[in-house]
């Protein structure tokens, strides 16, 4: 049997991934690329040619100068006696070096900028269009996989465009520049050190790839460490109340050591990179010296042409090894990529039609008419459902848990099309009118309500943002909500985290209820919204919104029938199904599932 500790560690591991976020890297893609490559498009003309010639230049200039050291200085001025001219040589030396060091200064500025303007604009691109997604999308991600894509993918991909590509230019130049000039000074000098070229060439793929995917197992496992640690500090309070603080440690402990055990083996294999490194360096000195020596001894080359072999030796490694790590950026640029470009492919569901039109100041007549729909395959969450709403009518909806209710609220916005059948608001099939002018009509109360960070005030205007500070006081007076705002450290202007940790769910609930009233919506939709509010608050609530909901039409799901009696209209829902409907004295006298569903709950409270 396997122990208990590893089977937590099993769990743990489960738990902890981002499946398909685990690959990274993908073979290399012409297309994918160009698509890639395509984001530079709008810097070709500044800072993209800029920084190209600025790469021209450096390298121009260190392709010049082992040249000018050994040929000229040392064989020309110096050995020939030209004092004259040495003068003059090092002055134009000092003066190639300061041009290079210019050179590279705007290099690195202009290729950061230009790096760091393409990671920007692209990660604008993908945040832009996956908040236009449909909820379908968001139904099926979990958030942490959609942050590490706009937040991983896109910096994965930051080094390849700061400095990959620019690179790719720059090596090609130094390599064929200085082969082209080794030649050119000795061939076989340059044969003979080309010996160490396949033991560079093997460091640079076999062992960088090896070191790579060390650290990219490292990667794997700090992103399994974050997610735990998310999940644990997300979770903490449930973790402590269930006194699960041993199991959880566990987790951790597993999870952290595996973290640790890729650090060791990343970095112990990191640490043979350069000695090895400077070991093939040493072999090509040596044979340079060694067959270099016999050549100046046979008056074959100069001793200018040896220094300056021993100048280009000592360049030769670094575009080797640098262009296999553009090749590995590549390579995880792809992967990147893909992922990025997969979510930039994705159509929301549900689209707009082009010739969609704007609906304009509606009064708030909903039609469902045989609606059928269906969020997977599966199950069928609505099945053929035809209501009306009428305008200015308050409406609710009740009927079991999982019965359709939020899903009739979710087709009235059109977060979800239906599959089948047609729902209508003032006779327009909302298929046909534009998105913005439909959700801009309606406000949706939710029970589990969002609160960004912020101040309140922040957080009610979100209803609206051009209302004044005095329409959200309002606005939150008309709820009851002032009354607790006022208590608050600095009333309107206390700051709340995320989710709104500082306040109670009711006084979120009563938050949200202003910032919908501040949108002054045609279309209210109330889905379990005074759940969490006390009887005597929701009592003040419902008066509110008797005059509130003048006018509007409201939608209202609740569990709590003691909120709906009032309404103009109940529908009563059994598996997506309307099997009653009528008001709260018609529906009694009928005796039926709503007649049953009032008195259990007469019964529970009476029973207290
Ligand atoms: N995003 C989703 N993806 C898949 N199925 C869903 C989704 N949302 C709801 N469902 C399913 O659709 C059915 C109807 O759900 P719905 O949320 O409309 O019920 P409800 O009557 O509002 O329930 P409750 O009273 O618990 O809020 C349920 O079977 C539910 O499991």
């Amino acid at each position: 049997m396997k122990n208990r500790k590893a089977e937590i560690h099993e769990n743990a591991l489960k738990r902890f991934q981002y499946s398909t976020d685990q690959v990274i890297e993908k073979p290399f893609n012409w297309k994918q690329m160009l698509r890639l490559f395509s984001y530079m498009k709008p810097y070709r003309k500044n800072l993209l040619p800029l920084a190209i010639l600025m790469v021209i230049i450096n390298t121009a200039v260190r392709l010049i100068i082992p040249i000018l050291i050994g040929v000229y200085t040392l064989d020309k001025a110096l050995i020939d006696g030209n004092t004259g001219m040495l003068t003059y040589l090092v002055l134009l030396i000092f003066g190639l070096y300061a041009a290079s060091y210019v050179a590279n200064f705007f290099r690195i500025k202009w290729m950061n900028q230009l790096g760091q303007s393409v990671i920007y604009d692209l990660r604008k691109h993908l945040f832009t269009h996956v908040q236009g997604l449909s909820h379908r999308f968001f139904d099926q991600r979990s958030a942490g996989s959609i942050l590490v894509r706009i937040m991983n993918d896109i910096n994965s991909l930051q080094e390849l465009f700061t400095n990959g590509v620019i690179n790719l230019l720059m090596d090609m130049i130094l390599l064929i520049g200085i082969f082209f000039i080794l030649f050119s000074l000795s061939p076989e000098l340059t044969l003979a050190i080309m010996v160490i070229l396949p033991i560079m060439f093997f460091i640079s793929t076999s062992l960088r790839r090896n070191i790579r995917r060390s650290w990219q197992t490292v990667r794997i496992k700090q992103s399994k460490l974050n997610s735990h640690l998310n999940e644990s500090i997300q979770g903490i309070r449930v973790t402590q109340s269930f006194t699960q603080e041993k199991e959880n440690m566990a987790f951790f402990d597993g999870v952290n050591n595996e973290n640790y055990e890729s650090w060791r083996v990343a970095s112990q294999k990191n640490a043979m990179f350069r000695p090895l490194v400077e070991l093939t360096n040493a072999l090509g000195t040596a044979v340079l010296i060694w067959f270099g020596a016999s050549l100046i001894q046979g008056q074959s080359i100069s001793i200018g042409v040896f220094v300056s072999f021993a100048f280009y030796l000592g360049m030769f490694w670094e575009p080797i090894s640098r262009l296999g790590q553009v090749y590995n950026q590549l390579l995880m640029g792809m992967a990147s990529s893909e992922r990025i470009f997969e979510f930039l492919d994705e159509k929301p569901i549900v689209a707009e039609s082009e010739k969609a039109i704007d609906l304009k100041d509606i009064k708030g007549h909903i039609e469902f008419e045989n609606v059928v729909f269906s969020y997977d395959a599966k199950r069928t969450a609505l099945k053929g459902i035809s209501l009306e709403m009428k305008a200015g009518q308050t409406v609710a909806l009740v009927g079991h848990t999982g019965s359709g209710k939020t899903t009739i609220a979710n087709l009235i916005s059109r977060f979800y099309d239906p599959t089948d059948g047609t729902v209508k608001i003032d006779g327009h099939n909302l298929r046909d009118v534009s998105l913005r002018s439909l959700r801009h009509q309606i406000s949706v109360v939710l029970q589990d309500t969002f609160i960004f960070s912020g101040t309140i005030i922040e957080n009610i205007r979100f209803g609206n943002p051009n209302a004044t500070d005095e329409q959200v006081k309002k606005a939150a007076e008309a709820v009851g909500a002032n009354s607790f705002i006022e208590k608050l450290p600095n009333g309107y202007e206390t700051e709340v985290e995320e989710r709104g940790n500082i306040l109670s769910v009711g006084e979120r609930q009563l938050l949200s209820f202003a910032r919908a009233l501040l949108a002054d919506p045609r279309i209210l939709i109330l889905d379990e919204a005074t759940a969490s509010i006390d009887t005597e608050t929701e009592v003040k609530i419902q008066e509110a919104l008797k005059t509130l909901l003048e006018g509007r039409t409201a939608i209202i799901i609740a569990h709590r029938l003691s909120t709906i009696r009032e309404s103009d209209n109940i529908f009563v829902l059994d598996h997506g199904e309307i099997i009653e409907q009528g008001n709260h004295q018609q529906l009694m006298n009928h005796k039926g599932e709503y007649y049953r569903l009032v008195k259990a709950q007469f019964n529970m409270l009476n029973a207290v």
